[in-house]
């Protein structure tokens, strides 16, 4: 395998369409003066989608450790039956890494984003990812997916060490 650095995006609500939604204060979105005008609300921003066999929503928080760059790809994940959502609770940015939600991992479809402070996303249910990716410093996450019944495995997983796939800073 001839190693490949893959280039890092912005991440931007279009960009990202193919792979589930990006969470921020968005220009695009809906939003609604509320509060008697002390907030404003940047209205249903993520499809959450967890129904999957009897699935329900799962509030957690990551306690993430940083990652150092140059990095070499370790693993591809997917979860068949949910959505899940990162959002960072600190201003660093962090990467993503996503394939289209197709059964078998597309290698040459694999791009990376840089998600700024103050943008999550939210990755559609069967969308590939690689683990959560943080940068600089510990820091804390809010995620949102899909709590079910055992033995309804939500999770595929594919090494993919050996396609030497790099991400640089
Ligand atoms: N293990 C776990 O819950 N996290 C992964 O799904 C991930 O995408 O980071
Ligand atoms: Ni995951």
């Amino acid at each position: 395998m001839t190693p490949r650095t893959l280039p890092i995006e912005p991440l931007t609500p279009e960009a990202f369409a193919p792979f589930g939604d990006v969470i921020a204060a968005r220009a695009d979105a809906k939003t609604f003066a509320i509060n008697q005008g002390f907030a404003t609300r940047f209205h249903d921003l993520a499809r959450v989608d967890v129904g999957e066999e009897g699935g329900a929503v799962c509030v957690s928080i990551f306690q993430a450790r940083p990652r150092s760059l140059p990095m070499r790809l370790s693993i591809m994940e997917r979860h068949p039956l949910g959505s899940q959502a990162f959002v960072a609770m600190s201003e660093l940015p962090f990467l993503v890494v996503v394939a289209p939600p197709d059964t078998v991992l597309d290698l040459g479809a694999i791009r990376c984003f840089r998600a700024g402070p103050g943008q999550g996303v939210n990755y559609a249910r069967g969308v590939w990812h690689h683990p959560l990716i943080a940068l600089e410093r510990p820091s804390d996450f809010l995620v949102l997916d899909r709590a079910g019944a055992a033995g309804h495995s939500n999770l595929d997983e594919v090494d993919v060490q050996n396609a030497l796939l790099w991400v640089w800073n």
